[in-house]
């Protein structure tokens, strides 16, 4: 995709050593960004940050950057550094964050640093927003920035946040990585399950207990899985695209899903990775109960996070959990809910995607092929559905089956090298998306 005609030079991204030292270093603030004319700074709900970093051309439709600086929790159990240390050794950065997502945050703000330092001026507009509460849904951070420029009139032409990366070892007799770029996420439900009885000595007990009856309606649903959805929602482009990166007759059975789906849907599922790609996934997070070993409880409490695919709803989920627990003592609280993201657009004319696209193909040429996916987690993007039908889950860094398992656990880490890449890649996509090409309104299916 070309930059049009008159484009200044473009700034080849090579970090001499110091710039490299620095990048790795760079726990300080960017002074550049902070004393640049055209890029304005704002806080937004105490903690999150919206920068406007204003193009030459307002002609051209704005874009947003995302990341969030807010982590799960890590206690130190099982860390081989402490979680917090952000501890360096063998080549890697150690620490809660390094994955999901202080790392973009750095990289974001790393990369357009380094292009002001040799006098970039963007063409295009684009947003960077940092949220701070992502992790615990984004009401504070994303939403109020994303209500802001709503206000203010806003209209971005595609959005790229985390939530997916280049997959690298995640399906059998795939010997090669992909970038899945995610055009959709999976809904979710934060759905508390409670059951409440009248305390009393636990030397006389009742037949059952209330925790008793909320752990066996817990066992129902854990014994039950949701329907295998396979066949409806992005997951069949993603396999016919990765078609001819198998080898026969693996890439046959890709490309006759319409013969071979069941066979494909059923070894999916036997992954706990890709099984979240098929189905509404369900996870007991958390059960309080007890108030004293000689009490009988007058309470017991489970939360179920439940990620919902594509072709299903919250209600039509609930309803399908209730008739698995089929057990009036069970109440049930929805905390929070979403149905799952719209599809973006991801053909030849959809700008970010085919930015996305070209940034991958230049940064890492070894990846052959790139694919639109969902992303089985949630983020802080859907909060701008208000302001853009493209939005792209995509992080450039590889990832490994160990890598997604460090995810909100233990030992999470990226090497140095993958941080400068990242770097790189946002590097050039701001001058990529100084093109003269924009983006063709996109309806979403209904
Ligand atoms: C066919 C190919 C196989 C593909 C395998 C997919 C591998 C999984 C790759 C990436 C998924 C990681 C998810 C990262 C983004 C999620 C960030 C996050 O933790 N968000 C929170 C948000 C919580 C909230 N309340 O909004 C979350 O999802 O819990
Ligand atoms: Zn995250
Ligand atoms: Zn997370």
């Amino acid at each position: 995709m070309s930059t049009g005609k008159g484009r200044e030079r473009h700034i080849p991204s090579q970090f001499n050593q110091g710039e490299r030292f620095a990048m790795k270093e760079a726990l300080k603030v960017f002074p550049t960004i902070f004393k640049t004319r055209f890029i304005q700074h704002e806080v937004i709900g105490e903690y999150s940050h919206l920068f406007t970093v204003q193009g030459s051309d307002p002609s051209l439709q704005p874009y947003m950057l995302m990341a969030h600086s807010d982590v799960v929790p890590a206690p130190d159990e099982g860390w081989e550094v402490p979680p917090f240390s952000g501890l360096e050794h063998d080549g890697f950065i150690h620490g809660r964050g390094t994955l999901d997502n202080k790392n973009s945050l750095m990289a974001i703000l790393q990369a357009l640093e380094l292009l002001l330092i040799r006098n970039y001026i963007p063409r295009r507009s684009f947003f960077i927003a940092l949220g701070h509460d992502e992790e615990v849904s984004g009401q504070n951070g994303a939403q109020k920035i994303s209500a802001l420029l709503q206000a203010r009139g806003v209209k971005l032409a595609f959005i790229v946040d985390e939530g997916n990366f280049i997959l690298d070892g995640f399906i059998p007799y795939l010997k090669k990585p992909f970038a899945m770029i995610a055009v959709s996420e999976k809904g979710g439900i934060n759905l508390r399950l409670q059951v409440n009885m009248t305390p009393g000595h636990s030397s006389a007990p009742p037949k059952e207990t209330s925790i008793g009856i909320l752990a066996a309606a817990i066992s129902r649903l854990e014994q039950t899985p949701l329907p295998n959805m396979f066949g409806s929602g992005p997951l069949k482009t993603t396999l016919q695209e990765l078609a001819n990166e198998f080898p026969f007759p693996a890439n046959i059975v890709l490309r006759n899903l319409w013969l071979f789906g069941p066979l494909v849907s059923r070894l999916m599922e036997r992954n706990y990775i890709t099984n979240a790609l098929v189905r509404t996934t369900m996870a007991l997070t958390m059960f309080n109960a007890g108030v004293k070993m000689n009490v009988i409880p007058p309470m017991a409490q489970a939360i179920i996070n439940l990620r919902i695919h594509p072709a299903q709803t919250v209600q039509e989920v609930l309803e399908l959990i209730k008739n698995i627990v089929a057990d009036d003592r069970v109440q049930f609280h929805v905390l929070t809910a979403f149905d799952p993201l719209p599809v973006s657009p991801s053909d030849h004319q959809a700008l970010g995607y085919q930015l996305l696209r070209q940034t991958i193909q230049s940064i890492f040429p070894e990846v052959n092929t790139i694919a639109p996916g969902i992303c089985i987690g949630n983020t802080d993007s859907r909060h701008y559905t208000n302001l853009t039908t493209s939005i792209y889950r995509f992080n450039p860094v590889y990832l490994h089956p160990q890598d997604f398992r460090s995810i909100h656990g233990i030992n999470e880490k990226i090497s140095v090298q993958a941080y400068e890449t990242q770097v790189k890649f946002i590097f050039e996509f701001i001058q990529n998306a100084d093109t003269y090409q924009e983006p063709i309104p996109h309806l979403h299916e209904l």
